[in-house]
């Protein structure tokens, strides 16, 4: 058997012994998360153990994970491009979802192409065969970056125009009509939501255009300074990630007659640099920008949506954020502030 975890391993180190004490309450469902270790697995993670049960939810990554997440459930070593390594996962630990969060994000995809193609593209494939060959229950995140400068920006809808400029966008499209195809053609069960750029206290981005939004709140506390790689007016949408990990939960469990498409755009909020650093302000008056725009970044919010519409996701399944722009500002400053003394008390 592969599945080997800190948690497990602080216990016994038999397999044998996993399997006789760890049955996986039926009622449950078996969940595999792919690229676990970025921003958004480790919390999607915490939640799903919640309801699932610790072991019922496995995390997986090609990084080592730090000890507090090795220790706080199962972790497995598994590339996305290891066809065979996969499938010997899904079989031995019996998954029934899987979650597939390993993607190269939009600037670093652009700064390694051919790695995006693979991981985004190829890896994909081997999720969908893998998922179709075992009847799982599919997630897919696709996201704002699948629209281009020729969609609607200002709402974008659910259907429209999707012509994007970046090997992200490029290999998102595609994720959302191959995932489509394999559910009218196969019968796959496979549900996609369209992230906007999310935002997390205690976890990094991963390389994308949105990360300013999680960098300006370490650089407020830390050195009451920042320098943005946006033009002040950039308007993207924004969600705060317990939201984004909610609306993940609910789609999956979502009655499949409620879904009347298999992709939808999710919304929470939509602000530019200028007005986030005003709200920011307000809990660090003192508090400076510079702009240095990124080129690359610029260039790629620029043709990416400014509000999304997310009407469908609310009327078929109940979506419904928590977070508007102030209560975000505000849930950020209270974890990093109280983080911050914390390590400052040490
Ligand atoms: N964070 C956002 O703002 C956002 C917005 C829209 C959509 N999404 C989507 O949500 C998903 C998760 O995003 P995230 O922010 O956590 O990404 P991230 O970049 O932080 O993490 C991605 C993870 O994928 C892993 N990975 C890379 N190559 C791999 C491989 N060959 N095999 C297995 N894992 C591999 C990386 O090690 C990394 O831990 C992605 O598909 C992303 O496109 C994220
Ligand atoms: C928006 C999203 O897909 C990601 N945060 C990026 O900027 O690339």
């Amino acid at each position: 058997m592969l599945l080997i975890t800190g948690y497990l391993k602080e216990q016994d180190d038999s397999h044998q012994e996993f399997e006789q004490s760890h049955r996986p309450e039926t009622d449950h469902p078996r969940v595999l998360i792919t690229g676990g270790l970025g921003q958004l697995g480790v919390g999607l993670a915490k939640l799903l153990r919640k309801r699932f049960g610790k072991n019922n939810v496995i995390l997986s990554d090609i990084r080592k994970p730090a000890d507090n997440v090795f220790y706080s459930g199962p972790f497995i070593y598994s590339d996305i491009l290891d066809y065979k390594n996969l499938r010997e996962i899904v079989v031995n630990n019996r998954i029934t979802w899987l979650i597939h969060y390993s993607a190269l994000l939009s600037a670093v995809g652009e700064a390694n192409v051919p790695l995006a193609r693979a991981v985004n593209i190829t890896g994909l494939h081997n999720i969908l065969d893998i998922a179709a060959e075992h009847s799982l229950r599919l997630f897919v995140p696709s996201t704002i970056g699948a629209f281009g400068p020729t969609s609607p920006r200002n709402p974008t809808p659910d259907l429209c125009i999707q012509r994007p400029r970046t090997i992200y966008g490029v290999s998102k499209v595609h994720a959302e009509l191959m995932g489509e195809y394999y559910h009218y053609r196969y019968g796959l069960d496979f549900r996609c939501l369209r992230y906007p750029g999310i935002i997390s206290a205690d976890s990094q981005p991963g390389g994308g255009t949105t990360d300013y939004a999680v960098q300006v709140f370490h650089d407020a506390i830390k050195t009451g300074k920042f320098q943005c790689n946006l033009k002040p007016d950039t308007r993207l949408p924004m969600m705060y990630i317990d939201d984004c990990l909610k609306a993940t939960l609910e789609v999956m469990e979502a009655p499949a007659e409620l879904l009347t498409m298999r992709t939808y755009n999710i919304n929470a909020m939509s602000f530019t640099p200028e007005e986030l650093v005003q709200e920011v302000q307000k809990h660090v008056p003192e508090f400076e920008v510079t702009y240095n725009v990124d080129p690359v970044r610029q260039a790629i919010a620029d043709s990416w949506p400014m509000n999304f519409d997310d009407n469908n996701a609310r009327k078929d399944w109940g979506w419904k954020h928590d977070y508007d722009l102030p209560e975000l500002v505000t849930t950020m400053f209270n974890f990093l502030g109280s983080e911050s003394r914390i390590a400052q008390a040490n």
